[in-house]
């Protein structure tokens, strides 16, 4: 589904990413991890297309979006891409749902498709009650779940997390990962997750461990 192959990329003249090349199945949940500084989130934002490399090529099942205008960028990001970070990213005015929703939206779906399948990931993520609670008023794992379902409202090809439980203690980390492993198994979901939580990368079918801006060990 996903290869990259050669990715560089400096800031300034430092240099975070020195050639990297991988591929990554459907269905697979690979754990990124590695030293603070390695360069796991510059790689992570890449290959999600939130950044771009300086050199290097990231295709999606054959597509070489590395090729794409900002503008294709941003709808081929919101089509098949899903995220969720280490803090929720949820806007506060706006409700659970309608925080899940948003991103259907932006993709041009009608209202009534996009607030049904809002509902029902909301749902299948034991958070029914929490419909119209806006994100002051949840829990930090309610909160997390939540950015779970608005990362699965388009039905993404490949979900990117970066650090999803760094925030969450040990028991919603715990129930998060679950959640993880049930959507690979239920809808052989994808996942890239960069983790310092041990357990998480012990779960995974695949770790990558950085080190200096390359994959040491896969
Ligand atoms: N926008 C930026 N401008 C300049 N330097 C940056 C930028 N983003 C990251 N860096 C530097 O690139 C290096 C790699 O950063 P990156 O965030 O990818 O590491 P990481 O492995 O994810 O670390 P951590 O585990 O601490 O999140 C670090 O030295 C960081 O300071």
């Amino acid at each position: 589904m996903l290869q990259v192959t050669n990715i560089h990329k400096k800031y300034g003249s430092l240099e975070v990413l020195k050639g990297i090349d991988l591929m990554i199945a459907a269905g697979e949940v690979v754990s990124i991890v590695g030293a603070s500084g390695a360069g796991k989130s510059t790689l992570l934002h890449i290959l999600g297309t939130l950044d771009t490399a300086d050199s290097g090529e990231v295709f999606f099942d054959g597509n070489n979006i590395a090729r794409l205008n900002a503008t294709d960028m941003a709808k081929f990001r919101n089509r098949h891409i899903g995220f969720i970070f280490q803090f929720h990213n949820l806007l506060p005015e706006f409700t659970a749902l309608e925080n899940v929703c948003l991103p259907g939206f932006l993709a041009g779906r009608t209202e009534k498709e996009v607030r049904q399948r809002a509902e029902e990931l909301l749902q299948m993520l034991g958070l029914s009650h929490r419909l119209d609670h806006k994100p002051s008023e949840m829990s930090g794992g309610e909160q997390q779940r939540t950015a779970v379902a608005r990362a699965l409202i388009n039905s993404p090809k490949i979900i990117f997390a970066d650090e999803p439980s760094g925030n969450l203690d040990s028991k919603n980390a715990q129930e998060l990962h679950d959640i993880f492993f049930r959507l690979r198994d239920e809808f052989n979901q994808t996942f890239v997750i960069v983790t310092h939580n041990e357990q998480l990368a012990g779960m995974a079918d695949r770790t990558l461990v950085m080190k200096d801006g390359q994959i040491v060990i896969d």
